[in-house]
Parts: C-alpha cells; structure tokens; sequence
C-alpha cells in the first residue's frame, strides 16, 4: 500500500435517543487489537460509503441504519498502515445490536468516551460527538454590564453549550474582571468558553481554551503551550492553507467564513456551501459554517459535512450591535 492510498473505512457513531453511542471492542489479534472502536470496517471494491456501512453493520451488529449523516472524514497515518476513516452519525436503525462476532457492546455517554481506550485516529470523533452542533459568539460590545445581561439571557434559554467570547475592545483589568463574573455562571451552566484572544492569556483567565483568529493562528507553529487535552484549542480559517494550518496545530474545532453574506462583513465574498463542504471534508476536525448563519441552517450545514453553525445572530439574547 503506498501512502497515496489510505484504506478506506466506513465508521458508524450510532446514538441511541439518551445521548449514548455504540461502542464495541476489538478482538486482541487484530490491528489496534484491545481497544475500543465504533463499529464498521472497511470498504470494499466497488461499494460506497453506505453500501458499506450497511453491510459493516449487518454483519457486525445485525442493525440496518435508517436515518444517518456524513460526520467528518479523518487521514491517519498509523506506523503499520495509513487510513481514512469515513464517519457517520446513525440516528436511527432498525433491529436490537447484537455482537455478531462475539465482541463486547456497550453503549457510553458522549462525555465519558474520553475515558476509554481508542485507536488514536478516533479523537476527533470523540471531540465532535461531545461537540454541540452551534457555537454562539459573542456580540463586539465594549459595555461589561450589557455583555453580562446578555450572557445571562442567553444561558436562561439553555440552547448554547459553547461560546467564543469575542470581545476584541475590552482589555486588561476591565476584561479580566468580566471573566471572573462570566466563567462562574458558565461552568453553572455546563457551557463551555473559548476566549477569542492570547492563549495564555486564556489559561490565566480560566477559559476552555483558546479560540485563534486567522492571524494569530498563522503565527503558531504548533498547539499552544499550557492547553492540554481537557482544553479546546478553536482556529478561524477561510480557505485550503488556513486548515492545513490548523490541523499542523491540532486545533480541536474549525469555524470556516464567510459561508454567506453577513452583517458583520458587508459586501465581502462569500465561499457557498459547495466550497464549505470542500473544506469542511479535509478539516480533520468538526468544522462550523459561519457567516449568515442562524439555528436555521444547522440542517443544511450538517449535510454539507459540517458540525453545524457559529454566530451571533438567532444565538444571543441582547442587544448585538456595537455600542
Ligand atoms: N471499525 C473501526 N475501525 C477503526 C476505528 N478507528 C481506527 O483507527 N480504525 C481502523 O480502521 C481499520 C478498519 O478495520 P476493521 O478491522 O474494522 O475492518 P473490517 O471490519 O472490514 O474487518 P475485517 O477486514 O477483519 O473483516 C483498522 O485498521 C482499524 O484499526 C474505529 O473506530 N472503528
Ligand atoms: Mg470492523
């Protein structure tokens, strides 16, 4: 096998309706042998993704998957082999899991996936099946005490799991002060807060992790130091050299822009959803549209190969506009 040539494997994150994903274990004497995977194998000659994923889960699990999208498509090279793994996320399918081939289930909450032993392709998708499918980025206001009412709302209305605070005019004392008042009511929440800014700058104020503008992630060659796994690391890339850019990094989340026309760039050209999904397919991460997005486009986004959408708009519960 030459490296232009990754073994193609179809790979099915089955949920059930509790937020629990199938997982099964793979026998000892095979290839990343002893760990945990999500079911499926490799496609064959002549078929397709689905092809292949329906007979992988026939023979594996004796399910027929019913309703199910493209999740993120993922190269990794492994010392022995190189592969691509070609994931789905099955909602819906027909027939009780069994391990036809006598391998341990079980199904696992998103968030304890971490827990577990998996091949080292699989971050990734472990990420994005505890990623939420919208990222709310905060309103470019430089007033603390509209910025606090607003988060409050927000968080009241218990739709956002993830926030950018992205408020470029507030610095220093000011900012930090903020911080001190808004991760207390986030953590609360179970919300999740990358602060759009200096990496270290995000560790000392206690965020998530760090989200990097195309500029500062053009700087960086490599992960930020002092983020570790539990941190996230999100980039802002616009085109094919800002993604490569941002998987040399091991960036955990991508936010690609300007999908369509926005408010906040007026006029600017947008990439469309056809380019979305050009980039969305190499990211190696979930990847968010934004531009023009609301919770309306979550759908179209997720068929275009995407996590699901960043913004303000349809998001925030507060005044948005620059004061
Ligand atoms: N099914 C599956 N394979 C994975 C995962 N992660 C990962 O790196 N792989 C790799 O992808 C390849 C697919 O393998 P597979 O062993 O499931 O293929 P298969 O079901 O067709 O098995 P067979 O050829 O023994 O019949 C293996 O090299 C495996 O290590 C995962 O989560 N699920
Ligand atoms: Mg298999």
């Amino acid at each position: 096998m030459t490296s232009s040539q990754p073994l193609r494997v179809a790979v099915a994150a089955i949920a059930n309706d509790r937020d629990e994903y199938l997982i099964a274990r793979r026998p000892d004497h095979v290839h990343q042998g002893g760990r945990w995977e999500f079911p499926g194998g490799k496609i064959e000659p002549g078929e397709n993704l689905e092809t292949a994923l329906c007979r992988e889960l026939r023979e594996e699990l004796d399910i027929i998957p019913v309703s199910f999208h493209p999740l993120m498509t993922l190269d990794h090279a492994y010392p022995d082999r190189q592969v691509r793994l070609e994931v789905v996320r099955v909602h819906r399918f027909e027939g009780r899991p069994r391990g036809m081939e006598g391998q341990p289930l079980r199904w696992m909450p998103a968030g304890l996936l971490h827990t577990l032993d998996f091949p080292a392709a699989n971050r990734p998708i472990i990420q994005a099946l505890t990623l939420p499918d919208r990222v709310l980025i905060t309103p470019d206001l430089r007033c603390p005490h509209t910025l606090l009412a607003g988060l409050q709302r927000t968080l009241a209305a218990g739709w956002v799991r993830l926030i950018q605070w992205r408020t470029p005019r507030l610095e220093g004392e000011i900012l930090a002060e903020l911080m001190a008042q808004v991760m207390p009511l986030c953590r609360a929440k179970g919300v999740r807060l990358l602060l759009n800014g200096d990496p270290e700058r995000a560790i000392t104020l206690g965020a998530d992790g760090v989200h990097l503008n195309s500029h500062r992630l053009a700087l960086l060659g490599q992960r930020p130091e002092g983020l570790d796994g539990q941190h996230l690391v999100g980039a802002s890339v616009h085109d094919a050299v800002g993604l490569r850019q941002a998987r040399k990094i091991g960036a955990d989340l991508v936010l690609i822009s300007p999908v369509a026309a926005t408010l906040t760039h007026p006029g600017a050209p947008t990439l469309g959803w056809s380019r979305f999904e050009e980039l969305a397919r190499q990211a190696g991460c979930p990847a968010y549209a934004l531009g023009g997005m609301t919770p309306a486009h979550v759908a179209t986004a997720q068929d275009h190969g995407g996590q699901g959408i960043a913004g303000i708009r349809g998001l925030w519960l507060g005044p948005a506009e620059p004061d």
